[in-house]
């Protein structure tokens, strides 16, 4: 992939040194263990090329050599990340400045919707051009001091260098939901403020984690300290709770508009003309209201009142059916509350575009097939899954339990047609008469193609196709499989370089 106003190749400055660029950037990222797809790296170095530009005028940052930048204020962002990888969305920024660790972290984590806390304006106009610019959905800025009065519900803190740990405990306490946790990254030596909070706030909070490590291959040493919170956010205006916030409405019969419209998201044609899913099992409820609260509709239960959890955003409505009603819509009988949950947007995939590493083309008609194949993409950290148009909904209840979960933060595209793939793709393709894949080096880019369930694939691919030995008598492996053992060869091949 190409980025605006640079390249990937490396330059070198005057004096010898490797001069500042984007794939600069990704290694010195990868030494701190953090791997960029070519789509984060752009907007990362974007924001970079602002926060430069900005800074000679508003005096945004004290760290100012490009290598130093990239590890003490991009990759010390990231990190949290993959030390606490069940971040709490959504997450409030307290303190962002220009935008650490909110802005590279919503990067690193799509999933997460991010606020960017900051009291001072003009650096409020900074992180506005630059949400601005780089136009991720759920980012967003919160123009004013944190305070206790701040009330909008969240289900986590995050807070780099602003102050002492038991100032922004008490500081978040109308914001921060029950059980939600506020993360400090901290340096090595912090245990007379933790001793502080202990004494000022532990009825309110618990000490959850204490996670100590070090940028990676640097000296610089790191805390991560997490607190949750035992008790629900304090209105500042000390109004009692309403009785529910979430509006209840009951669902009996049949002919009930908003059940038939339900009923109608156990298809995959259902999924699209709706743009909504039902997501069916405690694990991935669960999973998808921590990653997207603010897609998030409606809780949908039957029988006995389990209560949203506590990191249920408010806005979603709370549908109780009838038994039978329920018994139609929960496909696996679960009988565990099922979510009502919006479809992402997916981007439409550039073919032309010949971006590092492996495009997955998916073809299948099975959404289960969709689900699994999807689920080992993530596994093996295939760059991009390109929704071929004969794919089944990859949205398709049943093609989210065949994920686990997985498809709902997957780097998917929507991508044209068999027939209408272009011939000069650099397509390696999977058919029983390919060579052997143990004899076949895979290139650095490449479009993977396996062929559909049943009429397998179109003769003007097998001239680029592998095959995974069989045993004599059968004729062939689900394509789904046959799939997920090519992607264990490729990844096989990439990691032995
Ligand atoms: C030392 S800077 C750290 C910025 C950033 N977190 C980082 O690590 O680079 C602290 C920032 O917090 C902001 N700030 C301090 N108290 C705040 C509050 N109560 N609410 C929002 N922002 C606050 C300040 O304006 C300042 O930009």
């Amino acid at each position: 992939m190409k980025l605006k106003g640079t390249s990937f190749e490396k330059k070198r400055g005057p004096a010898g040194k490797t001069a500042p660029s984007a794939s600069r950037m990704d290694f010195l990222l990868q030494r701190c263990g953090i791997r960029l797809s070519g789509a984060q790296l752009e907007p990362l170095w974007r924001y970079h090329q602002l926060l430069r530009q900005f800074d000679a005028e508003l005096n945004l940052t004290r760290i100012h050599n490009f290598e130093n930048m990239v590890v003490k204020l991009y990759a010390d962002s990231i990190l949290p990340a993959l030390q606490y990888p069940q971040l709490p969305s959504p997450l409030l920024d307290l303190g962002t400045g220009p935008g650490m660790p909110g802005i590279p972290l919503k990067i690193f984590r799509p999933d997460l919707h991010i606020l960017l806390a900051e009291s001072r304006q003009q650096r409020v106009h900074f992180l506005k051009t630059v949400v601005e610019e780089l136009n991720l959905p759920g980012l967003d800025v919160i123009e004013r001091g944190i305070a206790p009065d701040f009330d909008k519900p969240v289900a986590g803190v995050i807070t780099r260098a602003v102050e002492p740990i038991a100032d922004t405990l008490k500081r978040v306490s109308g914001c921060l939901k029950k059980n939600g946790l506020v993360i400090f990254m901290k340096g090595p030596r912090c245990d007379e403020e933790m001793a502080q909070a202990a004494r000022d706030c532990c009825d309110d909070y618990a000490l959850a984690e204490d996670i100590a490590y070090q940028i990676p291959q640097t000296p610089h040493r790191r805390r991560l300290i997490c607190y949750r919170r035992r008790v629900a956010a304090f209105k500042a205006t000390q109004a009692p709770d309403p009785p529910s916030p979430y509006r209840i409405r009951e669902i009996e019969s049949e002919s009930n508009p908003v059940f038939k419209d339900l009923k109608k998201l156990l298809t995959g044609r259902g999924v699209k003309k709706g743009g909504k899913t039902l997501i069916c099992g405690r694990r991935l409820v669960a999973e998808a209201m921590r990653c997207a609260p603010e897609r998030c509709r409606a809780w949908i239960g039957s029988g006995d009142r389990h209560e949203p959890p506590a990191e249920a955003p408010y806005e979603m409505e709370w549908l109780q059916l009838s038994p039978q009603l329920f018994g139609q819509l929960d496909l696996f009988g679960t009988r565990t509350p099922i979510l009502l949950y919006d479809l992402p947007e997916i981007p439409a995939w550039d073919a032309g575009n010949a971006a590092p590493g492996c495009s997955l083309l998916i073809p299948f008609q099975d959404p289960e097939n969709v689900g699994a194949v999807i689920r080992s993409a993530a596994a093996f950290a295939v760059e991009r899954i390109v929704l071929l148009a004969e794919s089944a909904n990859p949205f398709h209840p049943k093609a989210i339990r065949a994920s686990a979960g997985t498809v709902l933060s997957a780097n998917l595209y929507a991508g044209p047609s068999l027939k209408d793939l272009r011939g000069n793709l650099p397509v390696v393709a999977l058919a029983a008469s390919g060579r052997p894949i143990a004899n076949f080096a895979f290139p650095e880019s490449f479009c993977l193609l396996p062929g559909m369930e049943g009429p397998g694939l179109d003769s003007r691919w097998l001239d680029n196709a592998v095959s995974i030995p069989m045993a004599e008598d059968v004729e062939s492996l689900n394509a789904a499989t046959a799939t997920a053992i090519t992607l264990y060869e490729w990844r096989r091949q990439r990691k032995g370089e």
